[in-house]
This record gives structure tokens, C-alpha cells and sequence, in this order.
């Protein structure tokens, strides 16, 4: 079998079974297809199943099917930890993980099931999308993304290595932690954003019409993953409910704290309102400050380019191409739609020493350059 070049300790050698082919286990499946790996597939829903095979993500699951090395749940989290526990039981030499977000109530479960838990492992890849399916899977998903591996105290060496290869295989960057650090930890950097992006956004179902007709880049990027799957995120708020309810209660005295001081503020008291805006802005430049950059890094200054691209096939390919062959190296791209309009606008994000450059090239070629600055 062909693998993604690395080691020797806790290979996976024999196939794949993924349980639950929505959006991460196909992704799962297709970049292990494309490594050469053996996989099955199996999900409650025909449909969804028939689609990921005919997407090339591997075969379906029957009972005619070499026995797993390694099982892989990919289902909702309410559902996982039954899955791993009938998995352990129905393939007693396999690996089995789940990639669900919540992992601590699915460790307990897991091992108080009385199953052989020592071949469980948990684990979480920091990536995803805010549409579920099978139709929106992408095989380099987890490139460069941290994956968490979240072993019990009964977990086997073995079985952290093949899940961590995995990872590895996928291109992903494994992180190991605790159940409890894990899900204080995915409490704040995900499933608070999620409801916090989803209030927000139910907020404009009161805004009138020509309100929406202003949105801009600010909206688009704290409501994107507004669009979440809610069948999905009620599962996963509800199995890490503590942890994020203590955030919640944390942000409900910051908010409290603000309207106070605005509804001050506007009834002609000058005392404290000016500093409670300038203070909330400041502590989120402080914030924001601490989220790593790309593959990890800490973040850094990109230079950024604005650049109207035609909204026709083909453009912004020509962009990224062109480019290209001016040897700027893209870091960042987010792309802003008028409805109705010709074109759409690109920021994109390049070293600062590329700015000129770029600038140059671009204009040389026809392109209009709206302006060029400084980003984050
Ligand atoms: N969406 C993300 O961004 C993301 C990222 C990382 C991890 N996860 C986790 O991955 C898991 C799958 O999420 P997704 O986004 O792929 O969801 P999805 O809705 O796209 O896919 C879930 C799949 O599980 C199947 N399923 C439902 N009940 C099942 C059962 N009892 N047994 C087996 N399969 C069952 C569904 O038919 C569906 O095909 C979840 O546990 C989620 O928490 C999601
Ligand atoms: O990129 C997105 O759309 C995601 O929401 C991905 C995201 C996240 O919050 O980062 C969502 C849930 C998962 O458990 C892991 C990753």
C-alpha cells in the first residue's frame, strides 16, 4: 500500500471502514483513496451512501468485506460513542476513532461500555465547512489543519500511533490532549463562535430590507457560519453544554455591562460610555491577536492588494495565475460580491515585500487595483 511517507511504527496496512459518509467522512475517504488505501464505507442513509461510492470514496460495507484494520466514525456526536461501541465489538482487531467535536461524554460512555476500550481513540480534525454532506467533502480538507488525537487512559500506544498517522496521512498536524482540555478548548475557539455567529445572524431577520442591501465584508465574515447544519450543532452544543455555558455567562456580563453603559450614554451621561466602546475594541485587537496564522504560525502583517475581478468563468483563475508567474505567493484570498454587480472585488493577502511587485504586474496585465495597505 502506498502511504503518505511516513513511518514504520502503527502503520495501517489493511482497509479503512468509515462509519457516517457525511462531509468529513467522505473527505476522510477521498484522501485516503488517493493514498492508495483500501476503504469502505457505511452509512444509515442508502442515498448518502450510494453518492459517496460513486464519488470514488471507496466501497460499501457488507458483511463479505475483508475485516478493518481500522475504523473510522464519522457520525453525529450524539450517535458515536454506540458506534465505536459496536464496532470494537463487531471487528475485535481493529483501531476504532470518531472524529466528532465533543469528546469527553464519548470517552465516558466508551469506556464504561464494557467493550475493549483500549483500542478507542478519539480524535477531532480542526477543519470542516459550514455545509454538511457528502456533496461538499473535499479530499485536502484537513491539509494543514491540527487534528487532535484524545487517547483514554486505557488507550493503547498502538492505537495513538495509527491514529495519529492518520492524521499525518491526511496532511493534518496531530495534537494530543485530554478529554477535558479538549473540550474546554473547542468550547471557546468553535462552539461559542458558532452560537455567537448565530445569534448574530438571527439578528437581521428583524433588519429591514434595504439594511441587507448595505452588508459587507464586516457581516459576511462573523455570519459565514451562520449557515450551519442545526441538527448538527445541536448535538454538538448539547454534548459540551458546561464548558461553553461557562463562556456564555462570561459574554453575557461583557454584553451586559455594554448596553448599560450605552443605554447611559444615550440618555446624556457622559460617565464611563466612551471607555466601555474603546475598551470592548481594544480587547479584541488583543484577542484576535492571539489566533495563529497560517499552519500554525504566529500571526503576521500581510501586505493586501484590492483588485476588481470580472465576474466572468475563468478570471479569477487568471488572477492566481497571473501571479503566479509574477512570483507573488498568495497567503490569503477573500473575495467581496455585490448582487448585480459586473465584478466582485478581491483582497488579496502577499508578503509585504511582494507588494510592488504585484502592484506592477498586475496593472501591466490590465488589472484595476483598487488599493493597496496593510492587513492582518
Ligand atoms: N462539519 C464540521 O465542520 C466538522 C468538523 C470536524 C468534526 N466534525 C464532526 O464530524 C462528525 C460528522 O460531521 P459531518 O459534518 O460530516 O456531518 P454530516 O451531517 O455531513 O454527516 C454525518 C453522517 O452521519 C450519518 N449518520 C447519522 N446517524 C448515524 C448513525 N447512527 N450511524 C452512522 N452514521 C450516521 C448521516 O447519514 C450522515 O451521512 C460529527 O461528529 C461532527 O461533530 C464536523
Ligand atoms: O470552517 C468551518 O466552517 C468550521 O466551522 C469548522 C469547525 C470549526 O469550528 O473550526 C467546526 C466544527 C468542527 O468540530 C471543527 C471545525
Amino acid at each position: 500500500m502506498q502511504r503518505g511517507g511516513f513511518v514504520n511504527q502503527g502503520d495501517v496496512k489493511g482497509p479503512v471502514l468509515i462509519i457516517g459518509t457525511g462531509l468529513i467522512g467522505t473527505s476522510i475517504a477521498l484522501g485516503l483513496r488517493a493514498l492508495g488505501f483500501s476503504v469502505y464505507l457505511d452509512d444509515p442513509s442508502p442515498t448518502t451512501l450510494a453518492l459517496t461510492v460513486d464519488m470514488g470514496a471507496g466501497l460499501a460495507w457488507d458483511s463479505s468485506a475483508p475485516m478493518p484494520e481500522l475504523v473510522i466514525v464519522a457520525a453525529p456526536p450524539d450517535v458515536c460513542a454506540q458506534q465505536v461501541t459496536d464496532a470494537l465489538q463487531r471487528f475485535p482487531d481493529a483501531i476504532v476513532t470518531d472524529v466528532a467535536s465533543v469528546k469527553q461524554a464519548i470517552a465516558d460512555d466508551v469506556c464504561q461500555s464494557g467493550s475493549d476500550s483500549k483500542r478507542y481513540v478519539g480524535s477531532h480534525p480542526m477543519a470542516g465547512r459550514a455545509r454538511s454532506g457528502a456533496a461538499f467533502a473535499d479530499k485536502d480538507l484537513f491539509y494543514g489543519r491540527p487534528w487532535v488525537i484524545v487517547p483514554t487512559e486505557q488507550s493503547t500506544q498502538e492505537a495513538v500511533m495509527i491514529v495519529r498517522n492518520l492524521a499525518i496521512d491526511l496532511g493534518a498536524v496531530p495534537t494530543q490532549m485530554d478529554a477535558h482540555d479538549h473540550d474546554t478548548a473547542v468550547a471557546y475557539v468553535s462552539h461559542v463562535p458558532q452560537l455567537v455567529s448565530s445569534l448574530l445572524a438571527a439578528r437581521l431577520l428583524g433588519a429591514p430590507s434595504h439594511a441587507l442591501s448595505l452588508a459587507g465584508q464586516g457581516l459576511r465574515d462573523t455570519t459565514r457560519i451562520a449557515q450551519s447544519d442545526p441538527r448538527l450543532w445541536t448535538a454538538i452544543v448539547a454534548g459540551n453544554a458546561g464548558p461553553i455555558a461557562a463562556i456564555l455567562h462570561d459574554l453575557e456580563d461583557d454584553l451586559a455591562d455594554a448596553v448599560e453603559r450605552l443605554e447611559q450614554y444615550s440618555q446624556g451621561s457622559q460617565v464611563g460610555a466612551i471607555g466601555v466602546i474603546s475598551d470592548i475594541v481594544a480587547a479584541g485587537n488583543r484577542g484576535v491577536s492571539r489566533i495563529p496564522g497560517k499552519h500554525g504560525q504566529a500571526q503576521r502583517s500581510w501586505a493586501e492588494i484590492e483588485v476588481l475581478v470580472p465576474d466572468r468563468p475563468g478570471e479569477l483563475g487568471r488572477l492566481f495565475t497571473e501571479l503566479g508567474q509574477a512570483e507573488v505567493n498568495i497567503e490569503d484570498l477573500t473575495l467581496e460580491h455585490a448582487a448585480g454587480k459586473k465584478y466582485g472585488l478581491a483582497r488579496v493577502q502577499i508578503d509585504p515585500a511582494s507588494i510592488l511587485t504585484a502592484t506592477e504586474e498586475l496593472e501591466k496585465r490590465g488589472w484595476r487595483v483598487i488599493s493597496v495597505g496593510e492587513s492582518k
